[in-house]
């Protein structure tokens, strides 16, 4: 079945990289105007946009730092300036700045905060925010406005050496579940995605070679996860199909996550 996501906006943070770059196409795939928003890369969030554009796609790619509400905001403005509004948010950027606890330092630690789980209360508040504005303006979904946070399995998993990364996505869970509770009645809806292994920049050093092999033994499906596997899952989150499922996790991870006793791949 394919899904269309015609006449719908979504914003995309962190889409100059790995999963949120597959996002962004797919979303752009499935009919969405997509604003791609980097925060270092501009070259291939560019070079994306103008991909989608020349397949007859709408799609711009706007330079922002998710724990800036100021950038936030002015994320939100590109989407309503150029394509009308805003219907679908994918909350993605993240980063690791790993060290034993011991020798962590503040400044990584709240870097980390402030990009994986600040940078995703700023995004999903400027978005519903927006939803509320442009309420009954937009008759282009059963839900007024979709957000997908993107967690990771080590929202449930725990990870010795990565304790601010892994923190920061606990975070994330109860942030998602928590808006999800306060703004159903409004049908917006509000889910996660969890990824597992996916082979991308953050984890090129667990998904090659040997430690590929390790981390195999952790994924009862048997091989690493693509991007795709991720954009798959949330077009069809962002779409109609699954109008139903609003405060939900969905774990994209071969199954790793049936495995409590995983200590993290490094
Ligand atoms: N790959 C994996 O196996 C897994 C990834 N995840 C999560 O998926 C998300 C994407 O990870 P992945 O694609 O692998 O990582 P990448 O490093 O490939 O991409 C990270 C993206 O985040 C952006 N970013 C970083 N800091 C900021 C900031 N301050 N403001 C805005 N954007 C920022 C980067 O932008 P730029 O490069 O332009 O600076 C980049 O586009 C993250 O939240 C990560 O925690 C979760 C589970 C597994
Ligand atoms: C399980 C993965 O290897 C691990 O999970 C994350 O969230 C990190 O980005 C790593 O990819």
């Amino acid at each position: 079945m394919q899904i269309s996501l015609a006449k719908q906006v979504a914003l995309v943070t962190g889409a100059s990289s790995g999963l949120g770059y597959a996002c962004a196409k797919g979303l752009a795939a499935a009919g969405a105007s997509v604003v791609i928003n980097y925060n270092s890369q501009a070259e291939p969030a560019e070079k994306l946009a103008e991909e989608i554009r020349q397949q007859g796609g709408q799609a711009i790619a706007v330079q922002g730092d998710v724990s800036s509400q100021d950038d936030v905001n002015n994320l939100i403005t590109q989407a309503v300036e150029h394509f009308g509004g805003l219907d679908i948010l994918v909350a993605n950027s993240g980063l690791q700045k790993d060290a034993a606890i011991g020798d962590m330092t503040l400044q990584d630690w709240q870097k980390v905060i402030d990009v994986n789980l600040t940078g995703q209360f700023l995004t999903a508040q400027a978005a519903l925010l927006q939803f509320r504005k442009q309420k009954g303006q937009r008759q282009v979904s059963r839900a007024n406005g979709k957000i997908i946070h993107v967690s990771s399995v080590h929202q449930l998993i725990p990870w010795a050496g990565h304790v601010n990364y892994a923190a920061s996505k606990g975070g994330v869970d109860l942030l998602m579940r928590s808006i999800a509770q306060e703004v159903g009645e409004e049908q917006i809806r509000v889910n996660s995605i969890a990824p597992g292994a996916i082979a991308t920049a953050i984890n090129a050093d667990n998904t090659e070679g040997d430690a590929a092999k390790k981390l195999l033994e952790l994924i009862p499906y048997g091989r690493i996860g693509a991007s795709e596997d991720v954009a798959n899952a949330v077009v069809w989150l962002a779409s109609d199909l699954s109008d139903y499922v609003h405060g939900s996790t969905l774990f994209i991870d071969g199954g790793m996550s049936l495995y409590p006793e995983f200590r993290g791949n490094g």
